[in-house]
Formats: C-alpha cells, sequence, structure tokens
C-alpha cells in the first residue's frame, strides 16, 4: 500500500484530574494525534505521547511536530509498503526522535491492520482476550489524601496501584499506605528522582513487600541500576533508561533491573516494541505496557500491545474515564473487574470522534505523500 497524506493535528485536552510527578503537575496534554490515510477510504491513527515541555524526555510535542513535518513524514513519502514493520527500518537513519516516529508508525500499523481486516492486536500477534490494568496516582498534597484516593482505586478494581514518589514523599508515605493496605499490589514509581547516594532509603523499602521500584535514578542509566539492584530485593523497574530494543538487551545483561515498563512512544513504535516483548519473554524478565496519559488513541495502541504474552503484569493503561470528561473515541476504553477488553474489530478498535477532534485541535498540517 501507498500513503496518500498524513495529517498531523496538535490537540489541547484538560484532565479530569491533575497529574504531579517528580518533575511537575499537569493539568492539560498538549499531544499529537496523526491520521494516515491511503487515499483509498482507510486511514489509521497514531498518537505521539511527548509531553508538552521535554521534561519525561528530551522530546517536547513541538519538537515531534517539527521533526514530523521538516524530516519524518519526507521519507515516507512514496514509499510502497508491504508491511508496517517496514516503517521503523525507512526511519531509521534518524537519530532518536522516537515518539515522533512512533506517532506515524503506529497510524501506519493501524491503517494496515484495518485494510487487513484484523485487528491491531492480532496484526501484533497478541494472544489475550482482556488485558489486566494498573492505576497510576499522582503526588498528592497529604498523605491523607493519596490513602483516600488508593482506597478508590482498590474499590474500583485495579489491579496493581503506582505511587509516584520523590525527595520527602517517599519512605513514610509508603509506610502509612502499607499500613492502610497491607495486602493490596503496590508499586512506587521515582521518575529518576534519586541517586546512588538513597540506597538505604530503598533497603529500608524492602520491608514494604512492594511489586516494583520503577526508574529510581537518572532518566538515562543503566549502570547505577545495577549497583542499586544488586542492594536491594525490591526489583527494579526501567522506563526512561530503556529507549530501545539494545538498551533493553543491556539492562537485562548488567542486571540492571527484573522489569521494564514497555512504552511505545519511548521505544519508537510498535515494530522496537515486538522485539523488547520477545525479549522479556524468552529472558523471563516481566513486562508492561506504561502510559503516557494518553487519548483513547494512543490507550487503543496500548491496549493492543499488552495483549501479547510477553505482557505479564498490569499496565497503567486506565480506562478513559480517568482521565478525559469525553475521550476522542467511542465507544470509550472501560474497565470491568480490572480487565479491558481487547477489541477483535479491524485496525484500532475504536472509532474517532472526528468533530470533537476537530474541536479539540489547536493547529494542523497535512503532508502529501505521494
Ligand atoms: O498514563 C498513565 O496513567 C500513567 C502516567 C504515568 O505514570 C507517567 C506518565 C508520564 C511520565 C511519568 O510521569 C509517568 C511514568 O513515568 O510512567
Ligand atoms: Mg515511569
Amino acid at each position: 500500500m501507498q500513503l496518500d497524506s498524513v495529517t498531523v493535528r496538535r490537540v489541547s485536552m484538560e484532565m479530569l484530574t491533575p497529574f504531579t510527578t517528580s518533575f511537575g503537575t499537569q493539568t492539560h496534554r498538549d499531544l499529537l494525534i496523526v491520521e494516515a490515510s491511503d487515499g483509498e477510504g482507510s486511514t489509521g491513527y497514531g498518537e505521539c505521547v511527548a509531553m508538552a515541555e521535554p521534561l519525561y524526555s528530551e522530546e517536547a510535542t513541538g519538537t515531534c511536530a517539527l521533526a514530523l513535518q521538516e524530516y519524518i513524514l519526507p521519507r515516507l513519502a512514496g514509499a510502497e509498503i508491504s508491511h508496517p514493520r517496514e516503517i521503523s527500518e525507512l526511519l531509521a537513519p534518524i537519530k532518536r526522535n522516537n515518539m515522533a516516529k512512533a506517532a506515524i508508525e503506529g497510524a501506519v500499523w493501524d491503517l494496515w491492520a484495518s485494510r487487513e481486516g484484523i485487528s491491531l492486536a492480532k496484526a501484533l500477534g497478541g494472544s489475550k482476550d482482556r488485558v489486566d490494568v494498573g492505576l497510576s496516582i499522582g503526588i498528592k498534597p497529604t498523605d491523607a489524601e493519596l490513602v483516600e484516593t488508593v482506597g478508590a482505586a482498590v474499590d474500583a478494581g485495579y489491579k496493581r496501584i503506582k505511587i509516584k514518589i520523590a525527595p520527602g514523599r517517599d519512605l513514610e508515605m509508603l509506610r502509612e499506605v502499607r499500613r492502610e493496605f497491607p495486602d493490596t499490589v503496590i508499586m512506587a514509581d521515582a521518575n529518576s528522582a534519586y541517586t546512588l547516594n538513597d540506597i538505604e532509603l530503598f533497603q529500608a523499602m524492602d520491608e514494604l513487600n512492594l511489586l516494583m521500584v520503577e526508574q529510581p535514578l537518572a532518566h538515562d542509566d543503566i549502570v547505577d541500576h545495577r549497583h542499586l539492584q544488586a542492594a536491594i530485593s525490591t526489583p527494579v523497574c526501567l522506563d526512561e533508561s530503556i529507549h530501545s530494543y539494545d538498551d533493553a538487551r543491556q539492562a537485562l545483561e548488567l542486571e540492571s533491573c527484573r522489569i521494564i515498563n514497555l512504552k511505545i512512544g519511548r521505544v519508537g513504535g510498535l515494530a522496537e516494541s515486538l522485539k523488547i516483548e520477545q525479549l522479556c519473554r524468552e529472558s523471563g524478565i516481566e513486562l508492561w505496557c506504561g502510559g503516557m496519559l494518553e487519548t483513547g488513541i494512543g490507550r487503543a495502541h496500548n491496549v493492543a500491545i499488552a495483549s501479547l504474552a510477553g505482557f505479564n503484569l498490569p499496565g497503567d493503561t486506565a480506562p478513559s474515564s480517568r482521565y478525559w470528561a469525553e475521550d476522542i473515541i467511542e465507544p470509550e476504553v472501560v474497565m470491568t473487574e480490572g480487565q479491558i477488553e481487547v477489541p477483535t474489530t479491524a485496525g484500532r478498535g475504536y472509532a474517532v470522534k472526528t468533530e470533537l477532534l476537530e474541536q479539540l485541535t489547536t493547529s494542523q498540517f497535512t503532508v502529501p505523500m505521494r
């Protein structure tokens, strides 16, 4: 197939609940929705998950829009695509810019699966009918508010609760939560807020029976995490440090982590995600699908990839209603008894609410691809 045109829409969506981590608070998502058209009536959608500012990684919504328009999309113009795996090969000469590349690559996977009449999950090799769902809770102003939020999440049926920590809001706060919820599956996400000087703090956390501690150290580190993992019993999970299959391979070789949080955008797309899933599955490393506060389009891709056998822990794939008053897809992503049903219809499995998408679009551009 050939692409006829690609439209990139910059979208601003207000979040239902502000989301605070060690690097700031988000009340809105400023993101890109990429629509790939084959000119024959089929379209595929992808989502660029970069934050508005380059605080999670070196990419930001504005840099991704520029990269797509100036460098990435022109490289795909006129390409004859027999399988969406070819997109990452065509874009390989472009260094990093992973979230920008993943947005168009995901749109082409969706378009291809739609044309083939198969679900995105099936196109990726998914085997699960439902995926287990966890909830990521931002840093709350008080421990009491956090305990209340955890209680509501447990009552809602989430299979795992992720709690953000930062210096001054960590050990005592987690002890309070563990006292209130002795049997709940709990993990901590530090978003790189600590250093090897904090080893004793993480050793103290070993008493809390956490499922994992996510990205405790620098966002681009693998070696220091090796030393931390050797010093604690709680499994280290890497998020920001893993930008590619090779990063994952090296992290496993160095025993820097026992769990990986895979984010499709962070690693450059679905083809790279499949390589990491196979590596983890064959290495006995636990894997789960992280979230970037996506709309229903990115969420559809996350549910599809999480349906693969190697994803064996609940992901940050909460339902649409956790994030948005109204999602840009229909039906919305819903959770039942802590699980989300994997769509079986062609492509991503959810229709895009094009009028709402237009209303939320703050700017857009279209690149002819023939
Ligand atoms: O999308 C979700 O619900 C999970 C959001 C989440 O935990 C994160 C989103 C973006 C960056 C980080 O703050 C954090 C993460 O590190 O996983
Ligand atoms: Mg994380």
